[in-house]
């Protein structure tokens, strides 16, 4: 069995798992560095390479299988026991963690109770001392109450009454004096007023005075100065001016005694004034004194007072600090009750036992605040007496305020005595002192009165807290048992629950394990024959594997080794080729040369045999071949060898072997060259004949007659013709006549002839076959040649049909005679050239041909057919050739089978809706070329034979009909 890569990917393909399985239970430690190192392809491929054995290997791969099943199943239950396994671990240490976590609680709870049971037994106790220390301040407090208000409160009554009568009877005094002094300061006003307007008015008199007495002493001395010119006039003007001063100084006297009497007058009023000021001073004075002791009694009252609010401010602040401490101690107790009911339900009893003591201490409390009210109640005493107290000063007032007016009275009477209005100043000014110092008392008494409005507000506030903490108290109770209810209610729930679950899965455990040490033991058992049967097969496998290894080695070294192999096989292929392309190039070399000779020797061979030499000519592809379906391109050329051509037919290829095949790109020159010898031979006195061959519309007319401007065969032959004979003029002299006839239906028509008459093909009596009546034309040049063909070419039959436009419907014959005369010899040579365009054989059928025309397709058909059938008996040497079948085998008898050179040019077209006629005619052009006519031979006589009258030439020689192209005319 042979290792197919192929095979073994799609049947000996692991899986890697199986591999890794197979590997782990095979225990192939050698392996597996090999298999790790290596691709799952590699493990494939070596697998399948070493199963060289099928049946060990189909077994071992079941067995596989087998183990991995197990395998799996093994797995699975493994898994689920050892989640089973865990699930009932967790459970167990979950547990053991609870219980573990509820003994420590359990343990701090009774660290803390012993605590909190310490703390409390210490606060009690403080608390006690408080109380019994607030009791005996209240008691104190109480005692000083009762003392106070009974003795100073009626003291400072009668002393401020004293007072205040006092004041009365001092302020009406003042206001007496106050308005006598009033009246004398407004007559000393007046007074002085008066006085001090005379003494500015004498004032102004006496500088008027000093003024004019200046004047008088500057003109006495202008006078003195001129006393020569008149003694008496200045005498007179001295003793006027002596006079007048005289009278000025007597004024200013009177002035001043004027002023002296107001000083005097001035004087006198000042001393009443004094006199009243004194007395007012004195009055003043013992006022003053009075009001001191007064002032000295109120500020000791004052001071008492203050000293007794002081002292009970004092102890109030204290107690507003006892309480205060006392509520932040219950506060701090709330607190911890709080902690140890949210701490355990086990604390809410102890939490109770609390509450019992904090009971205790509100209670002590509660004596506080009736000690509190106590003094409260004082304060409000006090607070009435200061009512009474203000009552009494507003009345104090209101005679303070009678008394002013009586001193306004006063004021008003003595205006003048202003020493006394001064004096009663002073008076009013102490009395606005204590005055002062009343209102510092009631304001004082308005700050105590504020204070205790105060204590009562935060003892109010401090019994709404009390009240909302035992409220809260009361709130966390029940919230405290709410919780302790609901924590035993779940934790029996949750033990319950998960003594259920344990005993559940303890079961289930127990059952699993039970299923698994089964399926163990089976599993156990089969994995061991296995392991048995593995044990067997090792040593096979080791082999294998070695095998294997090696196999591997060499799969490596492969890559170099093909490299290797590869670079030396290219190398030697290339020397080879190189080798080879020289030996080629030689080899085509000698090829063509002997190609060269083949064809040398061939054409001689032929022309020995006589055979019937066969050329093939392809027509390019024109518009008709693109028209419909098929139109593909059938027919090739060989492009190494020249004789062969290709046809392809419904995919295969027939190839075909005649003496030239023209490609479609051949010229009508191309063509020519090919014949050229062939025709120049009928100068030489052989006979002959170029006929084309070939299905309708393949190219036989172009190829024989061609277009006036790429002339043909026809044309060209005689061309050359008269070229050859230009050439040989100087030896030898040629006569052309040239006749043309077509076979149409089977009779012979002379194209060049004005007539249309019957022609026969008859035998001369000298042997040969002649066309009686047939015009035969001496043609000396080209342009005769051309006429020639023009006029048959016009009088030929053509029709259009489906495969050609202008279709050859006859089969066209131009027959060329040469005969030529050795100028000096004065021998003879008559060669005979017939150039013959044969009518296309078609298929009736496709031509649509009908009527008329189809007799014209049956005749054709019928004289190439008859063609056939002469080839077929020449090839078969039969005895008998029907060369009289038809017009056409009858008239072509010397050039199918007599002593003639004869070349077939089929013509085939190059597309596939042509190719079974292209078949045909190429398959009738192989026959034709086997068929041996007999070496040609030339006919010439000399001077002396054609004196006696050969026979050769006479059904070669132009007929007494012979004329010239100028007298040819066109059929009507
Ligand atoms: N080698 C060629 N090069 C160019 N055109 C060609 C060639 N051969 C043939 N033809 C064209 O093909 C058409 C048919 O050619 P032609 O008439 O010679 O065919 P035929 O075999 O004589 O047909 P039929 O038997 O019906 O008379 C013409 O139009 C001709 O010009």
């Amino acid at each position: 069995m042979t290792f197919t890569p192929r095979l073994a990917g799609e049947h000996a393909r692991p899986s890697p798992s199986r591999i890794e399985l197979w590997k782990e239970e095979l225990g192939l430690d050698d392996a597996d560095d090999y298999l790790s190192q290596n691709s799952d392809e590699d493990v494939d491929e070596g697998i399948s390479k070493v199963s060289g054995d099928n049946c060990l290997s189909i077994e071992f791969q079941a067995l596989q299988k087998e183990l991995t099943a197990r395998n799996a199943q093994r797995d699975e239950l493994l898994f689920s026991v050892k989640m089973l396994s865990d699930k009932n671990r967790q459970y167990r240490s979950r547990l053991e963690q609870e219980e573990s976590t509820k003994k420590h609680q359990l343990k701090i709870l009774q660290k803390t109770h012993r605590s909190h049971l310490e703390e409390k037994k210490e606060l009690i106790e403080n608390l006690e001392a408080l109380i019994e220390e607030l009791e005996e301040k209240v008691a104190w407090c109480e005692g000083k109450g009762k003392t106070v208000t009974d003795g100073s409160s009626e003291k400072v009554t009668d002393r401020t009454k004293k007072l205040v009568e006092q004041i009365c009877s001092l302020q009406s005094e003042k206001a007496t004096l106050t308005a006598q002094l009033m009246t004398l300061q407004a007559n000393l006003d007046a007074h002085k007023g008066r006085k001090d307007k005379e003494v500015k008015e004498l004032k102004v008199t006496n500088e008027k005075v000093l003024k004019e007495k200046g004047e008088l002493e500057e003109k006495i001395f202008k006078m003195q100065a001129t006393k020569g010119s008149g003694d008496t006039d200045t005498e007179k003007q001295l003793h006027k001016l002596e006079q007048e001063n005289d009278c000025l100084q007597r004024d200013l006297m009177d002035s001043q005694q004027k002023l002296s009497a107001v000083q005097c007058l001035n004087s006198s009023s000042e001393n009443d004034s004094e006199r009243l000021m004194r007395k007012l001073q004195e009055e003043n004075e013992r006022l003053k004194a009075h009001i001191a002791t007064l002032e000295t009694t109120i500020h000791k009252s004052a001071s008492d007072f203050n000293e007794r609010e002081t002292k009970w401010k004092g102890e109030i602040h204290q107690l507003t600090c006892d309480l205060q401490r006392a509520s932040q101690e219950t506060r701090e107790l709330t607190v911890q009750l709080m902690a140890l009911q949210a701490k355990s339900p086990e604390v809410v009893t102890r939490i109770e036992r609390v509450q019992v003591e904090s009971d205790s201490s509100k209670d002590a409390l509660e004596k506080c605040s009736s000690s509190l009210s106590q003094s409260q109640k004082e304060t409000r005493t006090l607070r009435s007496q200061l009512t009474s107290l203000e009552a009494k000063y507003r009345e104090v007032e209101l005679r303070l305020a009678e008394t002013t007016q009586q001193a306004s009275q006063l004021e008003l009477v003595s205006s003048e005595q202003k020493q006394v209005s001064s004096e009663l100043e002073q008076v009013s000014s102490e009395r606005d002192c204590v005055s002062n110092e009343l209102e510092q008392v009631s304001k004082d008494r308005q700050e105590v009165s504020r204070r205790l409005q105060q204590l009562e507000t935060e003892t109010a506030a401090r019994d709404s807290q009390l009240t909302t903490s035992q409220s809260l108290v009361q709130e966390l109770q029940l919230q405290v048992e709410q919780h302790q209810a609901d924590m035993t209610s779940l934790t029996a729930h949750v033990t319950t629950e998960r003594d259920l679950l344990l005993e559940g899965h303890r079961q289930e455990v127990l059952r699993l394990q039970q299923e698994a040490s089964e399926r163990n033991c089976r599993l156990s058992e089969t994995v061991s024959a296995l392991k048995a049967t593995i044990i067997v097969i090792s040593p096979e496998m080791e082999q294998l594997r070695r095998e294997y290894l090696t196999l591997k080695t060499y799969c490596r070294q492969l890559p170099t080794i093909i490299r290797c192999a590869v670079e030396q096989t290219t190398k030697r292929i290339v020397a080879a080729l190189s080798e080879i392309s020289q030996l080629n190039q030689e080899l085509v070399h000698k090829y063509r040369k002997e190609m060269q000779l083949r064809k040398r020797y061939l054409n001689e061979l032929i022309e020995l045999k006589g055979n019937i030499r066969v050329f093939c000519r392809i027509r390019p592809k024109i518009a008709e071949d693109m028209n419909g379906p098929n139109a593909e391109t059938v027919v090739l050329c060989d492009q190494s060898d020249d004789a062969i051509v290709h046809v392809s037919n419904k995919g295969r290829l027939n190839t075909f072997e005649l003496d030239r095949v023209f490609q479609p790109e051949a010229t009508q020159k191309e063509v020519f060259s090919e014949v050229h010898s062939l025709v120049l031979s009928c100068l030489d006195g052989y006979n002959v004949c170029i006929f084309a061959y070939g299905q309708t519309g393949s190219g036989k007319t172009y190829t024989m007659e061609g277009t006036a401007r790429d002339p043909g065969i026809n044309q060209r032959a005689l061309q050359e013709l008269f070229l050859q004979i230009e050439e040989r003029s100087a030896d030898w002299s040629y006569t052309i006549s040239v006749s043309v006839l077509e076979i149409y239906n089977e009779t012979i028509r002379d194209l060049l002839s004005a007539q249309e008459s019957v022609l026969e093909v008859k035998m001369s009596p000298e042997g040969g076959l002649h066309v009686p009546g047939l015009a035969s034309f001496i043609v000396h040049n080209v342009d005769d040649v051309n006429e020639v063909f023009s006029v048959g070419q016009e009088n030929r039959a053509t029709e259009a049909t489906n495969m050609n436009e202008h279709s050859s419907r006859s089969h066209a014959l131009m027959c060329v005679s040469v005969v030529g005369t050795n100028k000096t010899t004065g021998a003879k040579s008559l060669g005979k050239l017939n150039l013959v365009d044969l009518a296309g054989s078609e298929r009736v059928s496709k031509s649509g041909a009908d009527g008329a025309r189809l007799k014209e397709a049956q005749s054709i058909n019928k004289s190439l057919s008859s063609i056939g059938d002469v080839i077929h008996a020449l090839r078969s040497k039969q005895p008998h050739v029907p060369y009289r079948n038809s017009k056409l085998t009858y008239l072509l008898q010397d050039s199918l089978g007599g002593d003639s050179k004869t070349l077939m040019i089929v013509q085939v077209a190059p597309v596939e809706k042509n190719v079974s006629e292209t078949l045909t005619s190429l398959n009738f052009a192989k026959r034709v070329r086997t068929v041996e006519l007999g070496a040609a031979s030339k006919k010439t006589e000399t001077s002396e034979e054609h004196g006696h009258g050969s026979r050769l030439l006479t059904p070669n020689r132009p007929t007494s009909r012979s004329t010239t192209p100028s007298r040819l005319y066109k059929r009507k």
